[in-house]
């Protein structure tokens, strides 16, 4: 597990760290595991090539302490040789790091040199971004805004210390222009703006230096599992399972008029590693997932769900439609005792009844922005701007666990941390994709997985198959389709069991 704390907690840790150690031992800390990853970089042959000695280095430093940090790492490189120059934005610069660098070679700009700073970052193999770190709050102002985007312009590898410049540590919103980093270094912990949308697009590869914050940090606010994680969660069958121990899902999905939703779910659920899979729905959704699912028990409904069979959980939503009768049979499955999760138009049905989620066992929402901002009464631009804050907001309003799908998908439950998926592609985002998660999770619930456990290994697993379709020997990605998620949800299972 990856873990994150907000800005708050971190100061209050590194307030308590820093009584117990000689001034200044924090930042050497910070700047010396910044330095060694800029060596890194410049020595790998593939970011940069040319090693240290010699390389043109541009740090870009703002008026706190994140500034100082850069000035203490560029001066531990310009004594390895490197040409490091210094571009001063902020009112004030911390005087240590500027008498460290230039007691070792390094020079200074101000940025009100515009032409001058223009020049050193155009020259630069690698900058490092100091203007701001956690102490960073709201847009860019200049000139840290046009310092930003001429980094980006630049072609050099672009390093962020601590945070990328202009994006919110605690929440991951940006306002403006932000640095576009390719590497993050970040101090002590993750902070959750890393791991999260938008901030998580800027951040690049996110390494995390150990300062010897751990002994004093409360328990996270965010966090995001790793393969490692996920395989423990997941059920494995053994000798004694039969497909009842194994889970039997319920899937109520699809409607005359939608039918696709339904057999991209059951696949999910199939291949999502069901002991049994029930459907339900009225005729021709059935006739449809009985010919591509024939593993699937198919019933066909009316309004009542009695003749369906017994279930360990429910999946509810895809493609069912918005109608009383739909209203009905999800009020059926929300008034039963079992795990449910509901998506697609279940929520559409729920923003209208939320009532129906007042009941005590677990329920698991899934929506994108646009189905929570209904959920919520407010407007998806407002929730992709600020998913953190949605997410535990819907959590707290709707007593259930909510995941949700994004560029980030996120998931929350009252009183834990959110986790973060970290797996995933920009392919995914296409059509049918939502009901293969929907039937894979509902199946991980049905398996006996606490709500918010299913969610976070489901979202992984279909992010991990998006990646393993789009692009499945490395060579570059290209479009997919829901279809070929489903296919592909047995190699990311098996990753996880290598
Ligand atoms: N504490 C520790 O032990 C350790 C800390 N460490 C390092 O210190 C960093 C935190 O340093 P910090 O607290 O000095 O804040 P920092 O991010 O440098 O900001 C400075 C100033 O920027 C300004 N400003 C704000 N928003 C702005 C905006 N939008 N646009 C323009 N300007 C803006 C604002 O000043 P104002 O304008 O309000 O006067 C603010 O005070 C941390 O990220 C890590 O790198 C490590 O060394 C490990 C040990
Ligand atoms: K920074």
């Amino acid at each position: 597990m990856r873990y994150a704390h907000e800005v708050d907690k971190v100061r209050t840790a590194e307030r308590a760290l820093m009584a117990r150690l000689p001034e200044g031992t924090l930042m050497r800390r910070a700047a010396a595991g910044l330095a060694a990853v800029c060596a890194r970089l410049l020595s790998s042959g593939r970011e940069v090539g040319l090693g240290v000695y010699g390389a043109p280095i541009v740090l870009l430093v703002g008026s706190g302490d994140n500034g100082g940090d850069a000035l203490y790492a560029g001066a531990g490189l310009a004594r390895r040789g490197a040409r490091v120059t210094a571009i001063l934005a902020g009112a004030k610069t911390h005087e240590g790091g500027l008498a460290a660098l230039r007691a070792v070679g390094g020079r200074a700009v101000p940025a009100t040199d515009e032409a001058g700073a223009a020049a050193e970052i155009d020259r630069a193999d690698l900058i490092v971004d100091g203007m701001l770190g956690i102490g960073g709050r709201g847009g860019l102002r200049e000139p840290y805004a046009s310092l930003a985007v001429r980094a980006a312009d630049s072609g050099a590898v672009v390093v962020a210390c601590d945070l990328p410049s202009g994006i919110d540590a605690s929440t991951g919103q940006v306002d403006g222009p932000a640095v576009q980093a390719d590497v993050t270094v970040t101090f002590g912990t993750y902070k959750p703006g890393l791991l999260v949308d938008p901030g998580a697009r800027h951040a690049g590869v996110v390494e995390l230096v150990d300062i010897g914050l751990g002994p004093y940090l409360p328990d996270p606010d965010v966090c995001a599992p790793r393969g490692d994680d996920v395989a423990a969660w997941l059920p494995r069958p053994t000798h004694e399972s039969d497909k009842y121990r194994r889970g039997v899902v319920g899937v109520l999905a699809g409607g005359e008029a939608f039918t696709g939703a339904a057999v991209l779910a059951v696949g999910g659920a199939v291949h999502g590693g069901a002991g049994m899979v029930r459907f339900a729905s009225s005729e021709h959704p059935v006739e449809l997932v009985r010919q591509r699912w024939p593993e699937a028990v198919t019933t066909v409904i009316g309004d009542s769900l009695d003749q369906v069979g017994r279930v360990q959980a429910w999946v509810a939503g895809p493609g069912l439609g918005t109608d009383e009768r739909a209203e009905a049979l999800l009020a059926q499955v929300l008034a039963t005792d079992l795990p449910v999760l509901v998506d697609a138009d279940g929520l559409t049905i729920l923003s209208r009844r939320r009532d129906l989620l007042w009941r005590t066992p677990p329920t698991l929402l899934t929506p994108h922005a646009g189905e929570l901002a209904r959920l919520l009464g407010t407007d998806a631009a407002e929730v992709e701007a600020r998913r953190l804050e949605h997410v535990r907001r819907a959590a707290e309003e709707l007593n259930a666990t909510v995941l949700l799908k994004g560029s980030t998908t996120v998931i929350a439950e009252a009183e834990r941390p959110v986790r973060v998926n970290p797996t995933g592609t920009p392919w995914l985002a296409t059509a049918g994709t939502g009901d293969v998660l929907s039937g894979l999770t509902g199946t991980l619930l049905a398996g006996g997985l606490p709500a918010i456990d299913a969610a976070a290994a489901g979202a992984y697993l279909h992010g991990l198959a998006g990646r393993l379709s789009a692009d499945p020997n490395g060579a570059g990605a290209a479009p997919i389709s829901a279809y070929d998620v489903v296919d592909a949800l047995p190699a990311a299972f098996r990753t996880l069991s290598a």
